[in-house]
């Protein structure tokens, strides 16, 4: 079966290999990000990240990203422009990150599904355990914005 995967949409490549099309936002404030810690349950559980999730079926990327934020965070995108993308293939899924930055947002934010949120100076982020992923996103952060 030819398969031809669109970014944005949730198709399978295979039945043990799914690809997923991720909204990310990097949130830097003064020199510093704001992260997430996932829980352990979740794939790649238990390491840093930058705020985010699936798209869903049709969803354009700005409204997922805008959502996410909303359901994770209880924070509203006020600016965010596109900054990187990252494909990466895991040995059980294959991920598009598609990371965006958030320039102005209202809204305190605060883990709504349990877990820890905390800024972290951008100097200090490869000293964090992120999913393999994030590799080229901190490096890049740390480039521009050390
Ligand atoms: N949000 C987020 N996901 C990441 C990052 N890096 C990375 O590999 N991922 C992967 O992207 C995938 C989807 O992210 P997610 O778990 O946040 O999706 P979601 O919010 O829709 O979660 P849900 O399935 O609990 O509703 C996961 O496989 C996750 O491991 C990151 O920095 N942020
Ligand atoms: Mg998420």
């Amino acid at each position: 079966m030819a398969s031809s995967v669109k970014p944005g949409s949730c198709a399978a490549k295979g039945p043990s290999a799914p690809f997923l099309h991720v909204a990310v936002g990097v949130i830097v404030q003064q020199g510093q990000v704001l992260l997430s810690h996932r829980a352990g349950h979740q794939h790649q559980g238990n390491k840093w990240e930058f705020p985010g999730g699936k798209l869903e079926a049709g969803e354009p990327v700005q409204s997922a990203l805008s959502r996410e934020l909303a359901e994770e965070l209880a924070i509203r995108i006020e600016s965010a422009e596109p900054f990187m993308q990252v494909r990466h293939q895991y040995p059980e899924r294959e991920v598009l990150l598609d990371i965006w930055l958030v320039k102005s947002f209202s809204g305190k934010p605060r883990g709504m599904e349990g877990q820890q949120v905390q800024w972290f100076a951008i100097k200090d982020l490869d000293k964090l355990v992120f999913p393999d992923a994030n590799q080229p996103i901190v490096q890049r952060l740390q480039s521009l914005f050390i």
